[in-house]
């Protein structure tokens, strides 16, 4: 027992599997064999087709909506697949990429009642690996011997759920010097969670009173933004502008958060820009491809600054949400101190957007 996987390090291995493409089984009242459809390859498809049963492909109500399916399940929908159903036709449910090209996949037939709780519970794995939201589905009689002759990953539904609700502890691994432009003072401290995602970093400048607000940011990682200048955000300006006030000030500590895309991240977020090349814009382009606006839990901040002994701030954002968490999870914001840098007229648009749509303040 001592050496086998508990279920966060099962989770860990199952999402792996959903990215190389290889099936979990999901063990439960109602067994099922679970398929990400982004990775989904011809030849599983006709295994599973011969299979017989009736498999679904599980999407988001988000992605549900664009194509006019009903999603009976509130927050996602069980299409049904046709027994004769291309890779092509699983994929283009499953992406929008083809939308405009090719609008009609249907109509497409939703399943309604039973129990839809694997269902759900398989989009929230998938997505947690960082895959287009969409699981393609078939009920098991035998899960366990069939997980067995096909050597499966298999996950306890009842035992994951609490899992996949809550985030996991981050644990301090290491910190270092680090003698920067903005300030020679500096220090990056590496966190690491337990369920073998990202990683994530604090940079401390100087050695602030943990008995007064410090001046924070939360960034979000952006690797178009922060390392290739580019101008569709307003990303690297926000970084480079508060790391110059703290080390202006002498203080303050910069947490450098791995949610890249609004957590959604980077190949997704690629997704997203090419949508919104065909007109549309950052949140509308997220709703297409099945996810939230933004996926980002910004309570990560909050449990990297407790663990610094940092419990309150002067938070450097013009986003009220990263607000509101940081007080809701035991940070207290002294202050909200705005950080208007960085547009241009390509990122107009963008940042139009997100003062209508997402709350941020101009
Ligand atoms: N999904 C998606 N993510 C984006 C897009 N543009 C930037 N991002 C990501 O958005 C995150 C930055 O979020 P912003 O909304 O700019 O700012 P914020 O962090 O919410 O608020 P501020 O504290 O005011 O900067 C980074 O993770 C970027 O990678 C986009 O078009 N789509
Ligand atoms: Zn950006």
């Amino acid at each position: 027992m001592v050496f086998g996987p508990d279920i966060t390090e099962q989770l860990a291995r199952a999402r792996a599997d959903l990215r190389l493409g290889v099936p979990i089984v999901l063990a439960g009242s109602r067994p099922v064999l679970v398929m990400a459809a982004e990775t989904l390859t011809p030849a599983r498809l006709t295994g599973l087709l011969a299979l017989g049963g009736e498999p679904v492909l599980a999407i988001t109500a988000r992605r549900a909506e664009t194509l006019k399916a009903h999603a009976y399940d509130g927050s996602f929908a069980r299409v049904l697949l046709p027994h004769d159903a291309a890779l092509r036709w699983v994929k283009s449910v499953a992406d929008p990429a083809d939308d405009l090209r090719n609008p009609m996949k249907g109509p497409l037939t939703c399943a309604r009642g039973g129990d839809a709780t694997p269902h759900g519970l398989a989009i929230d794995l998938i997505k947690s690996a960082r895959l287009l939201p969409a699981a393609v589905i078939l009920d098991l009689t035998d899960a366990a011997q069939f997980a067995m002759q096909n050597g499966l990953t298999v996950i306890d539904l009842n035992a994951a759920k609490p899992i996949l609700a809550a985030r996991s502890p981050l644990h301090p691994v290491v910190n270092a010097r680090l003698p920067m432009e903005v300030s020679e003072a500096g220090r990056l401290h590496i966190f690491r969670p337990d369920d073998g995602g990202e990683e994530h970093y604090a940079i401390e400048i100087g050695r602030p009173d943990r008995s007064k607000p410090v001046l924070a940011r939360l960034h979000s990682a952006c690797f178009t933004g922060d390392i290739m200048g580019s101008l569709k955000c307003d990303c690297g300006p926000q970084l480079h502008a508060a790391m110059a006030q703290m080390g202006s000030e002498g203080n303050g500590v910069l947490l450098y958060l791995n949610q890249e895309g609004r957590g959604i991240g980077l190949t997704n977020k690629m997704r997203a820009y090419s949508l919104q090349d065909q007109g549309f814009d950052t949140v509308e382009a997220n709703h297409r491809l099945g996810f939230e606006d933004d996926e980002r839990d910004f309570r990560l901040g909050s449990d990297i600054l407790k663990s610094m002994g940092f419990s309150s701030v002067r938070l450097l954002t013009n986003n009220p949400r990263k607000v509101e968490m940081m007080e809701a999870s035991g940070v207290k914001v002294a202050e909200r101190v705005p950080l208007k840098v960085g547009e241009n007229r390509h990122n107009h648009a963008y940042l139009a957007t997100k003062a209508a749509k997402s709350g941020h303040l101009l």
